[in-house]
């Protein structure tokens, strides 16, 4: 299918990330195989699929982090230091002695530079994303003492200061309260209203069916990438969990747990 090819959008529209039949390979291991699509300028896009499926590796491949073995990945006039991007939480050092404010700043250092100054215009916008993510009176709180849920709006307030047009989020609502991710849920949305291109790693299928109209399925190759309605089907969640089985065994059984929507599957 056309926007199984295409990841959902026309064949007229120009893409802002094309991906031309990429590989990467840890160690010459390979880990996604042979993935062809394109993000287009705007999209909401979920990259969703079983454990070890290579999602992450996907996105550290946008972001330059990681380097295809085979086949290209281009971003069209969209430098990689200008994308927001936020890493798996499990990623990230919580013990380095560093308050909120600074945290949110340092969202700035790409552009800044190292030893760039940060106007009176930049400290106040960083201290309005920290109202908006609801840490108005954080500001002087060491980052390690941030509960999971205040820590993640921190790196949502510093995503807004860096007022990207291209978002890369890894899981950004795992292990948080659902109040938090309500909240984050409408930054999400709010950037798409605006316009931005957001890519965002995500395991609930309710939550992207309720949110996001595209998904990019992977198994370590792609299963599809279209619209949401398109992708989703019973059909190809089954087939990304058979194809993520054969190269890690038998999945865990909660991931059948509830059976009373039309897909088995509810969560990856
Ligand atoms: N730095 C690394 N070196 C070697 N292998 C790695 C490395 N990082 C990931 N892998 C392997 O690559 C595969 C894909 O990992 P990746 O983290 O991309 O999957 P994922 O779909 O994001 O998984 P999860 O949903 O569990 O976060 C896994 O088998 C993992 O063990």
């Amino acid at each position: 299918m056309v926007s199984d090819i295409l990841g959902g959008i026309t064949p007229m529209s120009s893409p802002i990330i094309s991906l031309n039949n990429v590989s990467v390979a840890y160690e010459n291991q390979p880990v996604i195989q042979q993935i062809s699509g394109k993000f287009s300028p705007g999209s909401l896009t979920a990259i969703t699929g079983p454990n070890g499926a290579g999602k992450s590796t996907l996105l550290k491949t946008i972001m330059g982090e990681l380097s295809p073995s085979q086949g290209s990945l281009e971003r069209h006039n969209i430098p990689v230091r200008s994308i927001g991007y936020l890493p798996q939480a499990a990623d990230i050092d919580r013990q380095f002695p560093i308050t909120v404010y600074e945290t949110v700043l340092l969202g700035l250092w790409k552009q800044a530079g190292p030893f760039g100054g940060i106007s009176t215009a930049l400290a106040h916008k960083a201290k309005e994303a920290l109202v908006t993510v609801g840490l108005k009176d954080f500001e002087r709180q060491p980052i390690s003492m941030l509960s999971a849920g205040q820590f993640q709006r921190v790196l949502f307030a510093r995503l807004l200061l860096q007022n990207a047009d291209v978002i890369v989020l890894d899981e950004p609502f795992t292990a948080i309260d659902a109040q938090t991710t309500k909240d984050l849920i409408a930054l999400v949305m709010r950037w798409h209203t605006e316009g931005r291109t957001v890519i965002a790693v995500l395991h609930d299928l309710k939550q992207i069916r309720d949110y996001f109209p595209n998904v990019l399925l992977l198994a370590r190759k792609l299963i599809a990438w279209g619209t949401t309605k398109e992708v989703l089907t019973t059909a190809n969640v089954l087939k990304a969990v058979q194809q993520s089985e054969s190269w890690f065994g038998q999945l865990e059984p909660t991931l059948f747990n509830q059976v009373e929507t039309p897909c088995p599957v509810t969560n990856y």
